[in-house]
């Protein structure tokens, strides 16, 4: 898509007319206080069929392939409108449509360059969910607006661009209370969704496996929990009035039972995928100590979304994993086996990008993923030299690692695009991380270095051992090959003299021909 292009092309920087001095503002706020969810997941009760996910359904780490762009443009389209619990959901979430949006971001800290880069960055997301961005204004201000956001003398100014841009939906850069959204759809006319929205609506479009789509929902369900009633009397107006054209899903009023019905369907809802969720997870788990059973070593690559990760395990293991000049391209990991140069077998990962601010609700749902990354041998932590902030990549990366408990792994820093990047950013990012290389996955530069890089990084055999391998055991030496590590090799009139370092199971069977 638009990676670099995207601020000369649209952003309008109206920081200039939003003045820059701290408006003193309305202190009163005229909306009820945010709807608290009470209720507690029910995880009893719930629908007895099975019908979305199924434990032997798909096999989580198998590659999900190159998808096909057009593909999955077209999954947007498509409206599984089964039910009406998923009339709401399919609406709000998979359905947003935002077609012209207006961007809205608050400045509280930072350069003008951070706040530029921060809504160039909502912009390529808006662009990545298939919205045309008209303009993107941000205004600074010692803190959001609790009522509204932006300081309520803006909003006006925001209707008035609206209006003026014939713009269909704004988004907001944070994650808004609910009584903010409310209060801004009431008083700029047309819907209002925040950052947390519109990274869950990209994720729901992306998501291919069972796994993937049942994490999704979960975290849009949770993300909607809290706003049933915040959002439930523009949802009409907005559903029926634009969406829907005014009959079906929007002709309904939404009136407080309905809420409460709504509400409690979503927990049942959420409650079964959490029991779906569990049964793929053990499916997953059993792979995984399969590996650790036999010791096989495990790279996670992870890094900010559109980096190059993926990029990365194609160039290094010709997996022909799907690469998009797209925010979260990928969501669904993919493992490959590959082998060191000295014919070890280890697993390397692709896994899903991580962003600033990434949804708690995203974090929480993809947990289960997001451990694999955790329980790895080495993290490839993937940064682009060529964006215009990668230390700031760097940390909020690191911020997402240490919350899924992958603080402590250790990491290598890959610093990708050299050929599109800055050199003295490069050599900056190589001397303030001591453990770095610098690649291109596009040209291949530096991937040699970063391969043995990798390789001497990976957790070495266990056990050392000296034997005399019998001919008629090919089989052992090739284990050996395999599995352990050689430092010397000799044939022998009686034998293959091995030594080397092997794991506990191999050097138990090699004892028997110790030297
Ligand atoms: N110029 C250049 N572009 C690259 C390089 N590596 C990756 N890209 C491009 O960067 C974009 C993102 O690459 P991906 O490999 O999909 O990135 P990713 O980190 O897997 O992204 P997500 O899965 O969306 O989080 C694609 O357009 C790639 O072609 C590189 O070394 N140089
Ligand atoms: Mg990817």
């Amino acid at each position: 898509m638009h990676m670099q292009t995207y601020a000369e092309r649209h952003m309008t920087n109206h920081a200039e007319d939003f003045s820059l001095s701290e408006e003193l503002d309305e202190t009163a706020s005229w909306d009820e206080t945010d709807d608290a969810v009470s209720e507690a997941d029910d995880f009893e009760s719930g629908y007895a069929e099975d019908d979305y996910v199924s434990p032997d359904g798909d096999d989580p780490e198998a590659s999900t392939g190159a998808l096909d762009l057009a593909e999955r443009h077209q999954l947007r389209r498509v409206a599984g409108l089964r039910t009406e619990l998923e009339d709401i959901t399919e609406v709000e979430y998979r359905q947003l449509r935002l077609e012209k949006v207006v961007l809205v971001g608050v400045w509280t800290e930072g350069t003008v360059q951070d706040a530029e880069n921060s809504l160039a960055e909502l912009a390529l997301l808006a662009e990545t969910a298939g919205a045309e961005v008209l303009e993107g204004i941000y205004q600074r201000r010692q803190n959001p607006d609790p009522a509204t956001y932006v300081g309520r003398g803006k909003v006006d100014a925001i209707r008035e661009i609206v209006q003026a841009t014939g713009a269909d939906t704004v988004i907001c850069d944070g994650e808004l209370a609910p009584s903010q959204l409310r209060n801004l759809e009431d008083r700029v006319k047309v819907k209002v969704v925040d950052r947390t929205a519109l990274i869950l609506d990209i994720f729901a479009q992306h998501a291919k496996s069972k796994e993937g789509k049942a994490q999704v929902e979960l975290a849009q369900l949770n993300y909607m929990k809290q706003r049933l009633r915040g959002w439930g009397g523009n949802l009409s107006r907005q559903v029926g009035g634009r969406v829907a054209g005014g009959a079906g899903i929007g002709g309904r009023g939404p009136g407080e039972t309905k809420i409460e019905t709504d509400r409690r369907r979503i927990n049942d809802r959420i409650a079964k995928l959490r029991r779906d969720l569990k049964a793929l997870r053990g499916t997953r788990q059993t792979m995984r100590q399969e590996r650790r059973r036999n010791q096989v070593p495990s790279v996670a690559i992870a890094g900010y979304t559109n980096a190059g990760k993926s990029s990365l395990l194609n160039r290094l293991t010709g997996a022909g994993v799907l690469v998009e000049d797209a925010l979260f391209a990928t969501l669904d990991p993919t493992t490959r086996r590959t082998q060191t140069k000295d014919g070890r077998v280890y697993t390397m990962s692709d896994t899903v990008g991580f962003v600033r601010h990434l949804p708690h609700q995203l974090v929480e749902a993809f947990r289960s993923t997001l451990e694999e990354v955790a329980d790895a041998d080495l993290i490839v932590h993937v940064v682009d030299g060529s964006h215009p902030d990668p230390e700031g990549q760097l940390s909020a990366v690191r911020e997402v690692l240490a919350d899924i408990g992958a603080g402590d792994v250790p990491e290598l820093v890959v610093v990708n695009k050299t050929d599109l990047a800055d050199p003295l950013v490069v050599q900056r990012l190589l001397r303030s991380e001591p453990h770095s290389v610098a690649v291109s996955a596009r040209t291949g530069a530096g991937i040699a270095e970063a391969v043995t890089a990798i390789e001497g990084d990976l957790p070495r055999p266990a056990y050392t051992f000296d034997a005399l391998v019998p001919y008629a055991r090919g089989d052992l030496v090739d284990r050996i090959h395999r599995d352990g590590e050689i430092d010397d090799l000799e044939h022998t009139a009686d034998g293959t003299r091995i030594k080397g370092r092997a794991t506990e199971a191999l050097a138990g069977e090699l004892s028997a021909y110790a030297v």
